[in-house]
């Protein structure tokens, strides 16, 4: 098992995601700058593409709450081996995430099976102060 409540966010929601056409839940956690966390989980559709997933539920969560510095991210993909964020969802940290900011993959039993951070999911990225 695993003390850490972002960890365990991302355990808990994964048990509701909506993912009858992959059947692969995934739950995903963000914790913002002063210590609040956000949890969402995979949302999948009839119309495939238009699914969302467990980060993307997680973002919107917190930008909701008026949240906008992520500090960690925690993904659970319940699998054993690490569930790593899509190219889109990267994309989506990486508006509100700093590069060194640590992505945490984890087991459904809370172990920690990979620890990147931003930079190393999306080197050489595009985000909002390239457009200043
Ligand atoms: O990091 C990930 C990887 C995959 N999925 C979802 C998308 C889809 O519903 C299912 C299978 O790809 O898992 C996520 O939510 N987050």
């Amino acid at each position: 098992m695993n003390n850490d409540p972002l960890v365990q966010a991302a355990i808990d929601v994964r048990l509701r995601a909506y993912a009858p056409y992959s059947r692969f839940p995934v739950g995903a956690a963000v914790e913002t700058a002063d210590g609040r966390i956000f949890a969402g989980c995979n949302v999948e559709n009839a119309a495939y593409p238009e699914g969302t997933c467990a980060e993307a539920g997680a973002i919107a969560a917190m930008v909701a709450r008026g949240g906008r510095q992520i500090h960690r991210v925690v993904v659970c993909g319940g699998t054993d081996a690490p569930c790593t964020p899509c190219g889109g969802c990267r994309q989506k940290i990486r508006e509100f995430a700093a590069p060194e900011t640590p992505v945490s993959m984890v087991s459904a039993g809370g172990t920690v099976l990979l620890v990147r951070t931003l930079a190393d999911l999306l080197p050489d990225s595009f985000g909002p102060d390239s457009l200043t």
